[in-house]
């Protein structure tokens, strides 16, 4: 989800609500990584942006977690606790290897 400041509200990140995969890319020569996720149903692409060494990541509750970089804030809504552990995990060794 992507959060419209202009409304105060979350909206839905691509053209229209559904479930994503999303994972964490490695970019073994530049040392970076970036989060892409992509819906299950069409592969549109739903978020694709680069992880900073600066990124705060905000579990704001067990099954949804947040973080802004300078553009938006993003946010994602996790099917499950396990999952939801899993990439935070995976962000915040993402943000420890920068
Ligand atoms: C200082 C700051 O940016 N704080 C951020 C969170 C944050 C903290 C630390 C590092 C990064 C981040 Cl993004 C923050 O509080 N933000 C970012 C934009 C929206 C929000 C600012 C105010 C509101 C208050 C409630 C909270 C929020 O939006 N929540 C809390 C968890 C809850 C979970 C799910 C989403 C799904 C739809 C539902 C809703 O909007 O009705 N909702 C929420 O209400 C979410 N809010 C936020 O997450």
């Amino acid at each position: 989800m992507i959060y419209d400041d202009a409304n105060k509200r979350w909206i839905p990140s691509g053209s229209s609500s559904g479930v994503s995969k999303v994972h964490i890319f490695q970019h073994n020569f530049q040392n970076s990584f970036r989060v892409v996720g992509r819906k299950l149903q069409d592969h549109e692409v739903v978020i694709n942006c680069i992880i900073a060494r600066s990124l705060k990541y905000n579990q704001a509750t067990p099954t949804f977690h947040q973080w802004r970089d300078s553009k938006q804030v993003y946010g994602l809504n996790f099917s499950s606790k396990e999952d939801a552990d899993a990439f935070a995990k995976a962000m915040n060794l993402a943000v420890e290897t920068i």
